[in-house]
């Protein structure tokens, strides 16, 4: 048994805008700030402790993680960072307005781009202003793993090396693991551990700044899992879903 808890950000200053984020990397919001902190209280209260943090390299998850963290008291714990945890990188749609999209290319098109398993946006130009391409912290990333674009699927691929690699084996070492990650990169993640078919998983959606908790067995799948806050998550859940309406 091992237990594993995955954390979207906070509310990101994006997200108030309504704006297509990906990796762009935008701060969180005031009340994002607030989120991240209950976070923390939520995993204090439940008695989930934490033994090490992972989380991608953008500063909305960087500073959910820190916020929670410092709220359960635990700022000492130790920090693991991959660009494989990044947000899905949203091509050509970076920086786009939703609602405006959803009103220039329709809802079919809009729900294709944003929740389809395997149509990824258009790329976005190296010279994009909204590009990562000159970004510092993927200067170490050979450019063919540099994504102009990304569907969910080339989430899941690119995610789940990380997962087998530097997860499991602190899960399997007994640890109890904290992400901190994204909407796009923890649904990837939700549809490997609970299995969820490339056609049901256009309908899942994950709350920011609400603290899912799984128990795992001894081949890493779930025997347990829930939001600590399942209240306010299914109300989070059905915002999210309707961004740009
Ligand atoms: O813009 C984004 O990067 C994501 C998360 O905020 O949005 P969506 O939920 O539309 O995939």
């Amino acid at each position: 048994m091992a237990t594993l808890v995955l954390l979207r950000h906070g509310e990101s200053e994006w997200n108030v805008k309504g704006l297509f984020t990906g990796w762009v990397d935008v701060n969180l919001s005031a009340a994002g700030e607030e989120e991240a902190a209950r976070g923390g209280r939520l995993l204090l209260e439940a008695g989930v402790r934490p033994d090490v943090v992972h989380t991608s390299l953008l500063t909305r998850a960087i500073r959910t993680a820190q916020l929670a963290l410092e709220a359960a008291d635990l700022l000492w714990l130790p920090v693991e960072r991959s660009w494989r945890l990044n947000e899905r990188h949203y091509g050509a749609l970076q920086g786009k307005d939703k609602a405006q999209t959803r009103a220039e290319f329709g809802d079919e098109q809009f729900m294709l781009w944003r929740r389809s398993y395997d149509t990824p946006p258009p790329p976005i130009a190296d010279d994009d202003e909204f590009s990562q391409f000159a970004d510092a912290r993927y200067a170490g990333l050979p450019k063919e793993l540099r994504p102009k674009t990304e569907c969910l699927k080339d989430v899941v691929d690119r995610m789940l090396p990380y997962w087998y690699d530097s997860i499991v084996p602190q899960l399997a070492a007994g640890k109890t693991v904290l992400v901190a990650a994204h909407g796009n990169s923890l649904r990837a993640l939700v549809k490997h551990l609970d299995n969820i078919s490339d056609a049901d998983i256009a309908g899942l959606n994950i709350p920011t700044g609400i603290p899912l908790r799984y128990e795992l067995d001894s081949d890493y799948k779930p025997t347990s899992s829930g939001y600590l806050d399942p209240e306010a998550a299914a109300a989070a859940i059905e915002a999210v879903a309707n961004q740009g309406k």
